[in-house]
């Protein structure tokens, strides 16, 4: 029966073969007359054959399968043997049909025996970690044992506490992770799991779950498993990396870098938010996914935010986190149908310390964060003991960290609490309230509580299970073993004979049913599947049509059913989509950003020196390439959304295919040289942007006036003069004296202060003091620092009669509304410049100071009339464009241009609208700047004491 089955194969091959040849004389070669005379020879009756039973024949199957079940060694050169390939192949086809499904069964055993024995040992597990110390002092903390602490209290008490496992002072990293290792092997399986590090403030927590780099912690090594587990499994895995912090109940994302100070305006980093799936999952909103396809890249990500966390010195530790550090890696296959979910997070969570105030003497700002960090440590507490004593109120939302946790922390999830004890006689009192939260975590019986036998069955049980496991992945082993054999063999037969098209069927078979090429059925996941994947996993129509994936994922998106997308809200950014705002391309700059946290903490509070907390930017230890962007290096504009595209472009790389084998890893890259690039571009943010004025209270601009006007006064001769003109001035008038007050407060911060004020000296000189005059409208506009507009004023004031007198030029766009206010005459003012500082971003060319002065003698200017006509001597003046505070930021980089005298005259009879322009322009963006902070969460309370 077989061999009749063999030769019918043979006959259909046979016709395929002399099919294929039709028109193809050219190939009727000696090997194929060869290969046809063997396809013949087969089709000769074996008489042998016909005599063998077929129920032998079954049972030989039956057998042969078993044996490759049972992991023996199958016979592949059996099929060798076969002189026909395709024949062959189609056998090794179905061998590898059969040892598919038995990897899968295989797989689904060794998930239920995992789970059984992390239900036995406890879906919440607790281990403890000793410090050691290095000065040989009382230590009233010892360990037990592998599972026990033993704590020698006053007046010689004792208490044993019992752990899953306790680690001793000298344990290594390595022996703490194998302990963790089944949780990481659990997260493949499908299951949401947490790793804590909990423990008092310098115990070791970031020291276990980051490591140094001879000794990497649970993270790294948790990283690698998990890309060693999914590379030794037969399915496909994506993995994301997130990272972000909880700051005193605030969510930063560690991936973007935020402002350290709280002088800057606008606020980068979008706000993170937590929403809730209808599927109860938990998503946080705008958080940064990055898609990690290796080791490396995703360490990279990690060192990258780890640089930004929020650490400051404190009595206990020198480093000390003042936040909770959470990595979140999500672990998605489709093709994995035994999982437990499509979509599965392992959060690796680096508590902030729990501190005794009293001991740390913690104020102000560290006060605040050891607050912080308690309340929701104990929330966490709360939560966890709740989900053990199975109330139906579990309180998640007490803190943003359970809030965040969730869709992680219960019945169907695996969590682990590491805590950290310090065995110092100092510290007993935070050990014992450490103990106390791993008792409320898990009821940790006292010693003796639980009976022997109880404890014997439970050994036993574990052992048996273990046995289990062990011959479970022993047959995996055996079967993978031959997975591989086959798929060798098969790559051999399809280079000789396989036409193209069978080439790539055969190739979609070997990967399919063995996952022995991830990358290539990742991308297949990733273009056909993409609409399976939750909703934060999946990028943005904007985003997608800047990685120029947009037409594939779109199509792929189309072919599923989607869920109904929510209005108004953006998801978290993908990988491929990520698009971060740059310098001179958004409203939003890393230069003037501020984290949520800064923005709230920074208006209300005041810290002392002690209370800086590092927002770390140091990402030089971290192995990220130093990118220097040049303007030919950065990524192509997008110029309808003025963003980044971050696309590798055409010319770097070659061909389509070099482009999508760097596709996922330039994904990494482009992330980490953007922040580089953000980074490097920090300090001259404000050169190239636009600044738009925030008014200054009137007070203020005042005081400040006053104090730029003295330093005016002492450097600049003829000081006298001014403050004469000043007390002789009425009420109003003095409204005039802060706007001198503002303009000297310019010229100080101006580099060519000193060029100016020579020049104002001389013109002060010229004229005598100015009249005392209704200029209210003058005055406004100077104290809030608006942009002026030149026309306005101008148009605005035409109708004034002029005054006699006009002494003080230096303001010079109230002059010029001064003038036409008072409609000055030829004899008090003759010709007129006007040097409006401007970014360099503004196009004309603009001379310097003195160029002006230049300009000046040759008479530029005696062209020019503004109202009337002037006679006499040069009068230039200096107007300020902007608010001191917006100079306060410009003054290094300013460059002064003339307006067109032209524009003036030309301007003047323009209007209503133009005295409106900038008033509807302070009132546009006083909304922005509201609306900006609103968006932060800031409310009415902060508004009033903004306009207060
Ligand atoms: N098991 C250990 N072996 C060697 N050094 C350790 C160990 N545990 C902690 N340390 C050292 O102790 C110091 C403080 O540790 P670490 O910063 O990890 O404490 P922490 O619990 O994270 O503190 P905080 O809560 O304030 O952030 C570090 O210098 C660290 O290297």
């Amino acid at each position: 029966m077989k061999s009749m089955e063999h030769s019918e194969r043979s006959f259909d091959s046979l016709s395929e073969s002399i099919h294929s040849l039709m028109g193809m004389k050219t190939h009727l070669t000696c090997n194929w007359v060869d290969s046809v005379r063997g396809i013949i020879k087969t089709l000769q009756p074996q008489p042998s054959d016909c005599v063998e039973d077929d129920q032998e024949e079954e049972e030989e199957r039956k057998a042969e399968k078993q044996e490759v079940l049972v992991g023996g060694n199958r016979t592949c050169e059996n099929s060798s043997n076969n002189d026909d390939p395709n024949a062959t192949i189609s056998k090794i086809k179905d061998e590898l049909a059969v040892l598919d499904a038995c990897i899968k069964k295989l797989n689904i055993q060794r998930r239920q025996v995992l789970n059984e024995l992390l239900d036995l040992k406890g879906n919440i597990r607790v281990f403890c970690r000793i410090r050691p110390i290095s000065i040989a002092t009382k230590q009233p903390v010892a360990a037990l044992g592998s599972n026990e602490v033993l704590i020698n209290l006053a007046d010689h008490k004792s208490k044993i506490y019992s752990f899953d496992k306790v680690f001793h002072p000298s344990s290594s990293q390595g022996e703490v992770f194998s302990e963790i290792e089944p949780i990481i092997k659990s997260a493949l399986d499908g299951y949401n799991a947490c790793i804590f590090a909990y423990g008092q403030t310098g115990t070791g927590k970031t020291f276990t779950m980051e490591g140094t780099e001879e000794l990497p912690g649970v993270v790294p090594r948790a990283i690698e498993a998990l890309f060693k587990h999914a590379a030794d499994s037969n399915h496909a895995f994506l993995f994301s990396f997130s990272m972000l912090e909880i700051y005193m109940g605030y969510l930063k994302d560690l991936l973007i870098p935020h402002s350290q100070t709280t002088k800057s305006m606008f606020p980068l980093p979008p706000c993170l938010s937590i929403q809730t799936h209808p599927n109860g999952e938990i998503e946080i909103e705008n958080l940064v996914t990055i898609q990690v396809n290796d080791f490396n890249q995703a360490m990279r990500l990690y060192k990258l935010g780890c640089g930004f966390r929020s650490t400051a010195s404190t009595n206990s530790n020198r480093t000390s986190s003042r936040s909770h550090c959470m990595i979140r890696i999500s672990v998605s296959s489709l093709s994995a149908s035994e999982r437990r979910r499509l979509t599965n997070k392992l959060w690796m969570i680096d508590l902030g310390g729990s501190e005794r105030v009293l001991k740390t003497k913690a104020l102000g700002r560290r006060f605040e964060e050891g607050k912080a960090i308690n309340l929701s440590l104990s929330s966490l507490g709360d939560v966890i003991h709740a989900l053990q004593s199975k109330r139906r109120h579990i309180p998640y939302r007490n803190s943003k960290l359970t809030q965040v946790l969730k869709d992680s922390l219960g019945d169907d999830s695996k969590t682990l609490m590491l805590v950290h004890v310090s065995p110092q006689d100092e510290d007993l009192c935070e050990t014992l309230c450490t103990l106390n939260f791993a008792t409320r975590v898990k009821r940790i019986q006292l010693r003796n509580e639980e009976s022997s036998e109880v404890k014997e069955e439970k050994e036993l049980a574990i052992n048996n299970l273990l046995q289990k496991m062990k011959q479970i992945e022993n047959n995996r082993n055996d079967v993978t073993q031959q997975i591989k054999k086959l798929n060798e063999k098969l790559g051999k037969l399809i280079v000789i004979s396989a036409s193209s098209t069978e080439l790539a069927d055969l190739s979609d078979v070997c990967i399919e049913g063995l996952g022995s090429n991830m990358r290539f059925l990742k991308d297949r996941v990733t273009a056909n599947h993409l609409a399976d994947f939750p909703r934060f996993m999946r990028p943005t129509v904007c985003s997608r049509s800047k990685s120029g994936n947009a037409g594939v994922e779109i199509q792929a998106l189309k072919s599923r059913a989607l869920l109904p997308p929510r209005k108004g809200k953006r998801s978290s950014h993908c990988a491929k989509s990520v698009a971060f705002p740059i310098e001179g391309t958004s409203e939003c700059y890393s230069e003037s950003s501020i984290s949520r946290i800064s923005c709230l903490v920074g208006p209300n509070t005041k810290f002392s020196a002690d209370n800086e907390t590092e927002f770390s930017h140091d990402t030089s230890d971290s192995d990220i390439k130093v990118a220097v962007f040049t303007k030919q290096d950065l990524p192509e504009r997008d110029s309808k959304h003025k963003k980044f595209n971050l696309r590798p472009s055409r010319e770097n790389h070659a061909n389509t295919t070099e482009r999508v084998s760097t596709q996922n890893h330039s994904k990494v890259d482009n992330w980490l040289q953007l922040h580089k690039y953000a980074s490097n571009t920090n300090r001259c943010t404000h050169k190239n942007k636009r600044i738009l004025a925030i008014p200054i209270p009137e007070k203020k601009a005042r005081a400040r006036g006053r104090v730029a006007q003295d330093l005016h006064d002492e450097q600049v001769p003829g000081k006298g003069l001014r403050k004469r003109i000043v007390n002789h001035q009425d009420a109003k008038s003095a409204d005039m004296e802060n706007h001198m007050d503002l303009s000297s407060e310019l010229e100080a911060e101006a580099n060519e202060s000193h060029a100016i004020s020579k020049h104002f000296m001389n013109y002060e000189k010229s004229y005598p003091a100015p009249p005392a005059c209704n200029i209210d409208e003058i005055t406004m506009n100077g104290t809030q620092g608006q942009v002026f507009d030149s026309t306005t004023e101008v148009s605005e004031c035409s109708n004034f009669s002029a005054p006699d007198n006009f002494n003080d030029l230096k303001l010079t766009m109230p002059d010029i509304a001064y003038q036409e206010r008072y409609n000055m005459s030829a004899s008090t003012v003759n010709s007129l410049s006007i040097g409006l500082i401007e970014s360099p971003s503004s196009s004309k060319k603009k001379p310097n100071y003195e160029q002006i002065l230049k300009m000046e003698e040759e008479s530029n200017f005696e062209k020019m009339h503004v109202s009337g006509c002037f006679t006499g001597g040069i009068k230039p003046c200096h107007y300020g464009l902007r608010s001191p505070s917006a100079l306060s930021i410009c003054k290094a980089n300013q460059i002064d241009y003339y307006l067109d005298p032209k524009l003036l005259n030309n301007t003047r009879t323009r209007g209503f609208v133009n005295l409106l322009k900038p008033k509807v322009q302070i009132l546009f963006s006083s909304i922005l700047v509201a609306l900006g902070f609103a968006s932060l969460g800031l409310g009415h309370d902060f508004f009033y004491a903004l306009a207060l």
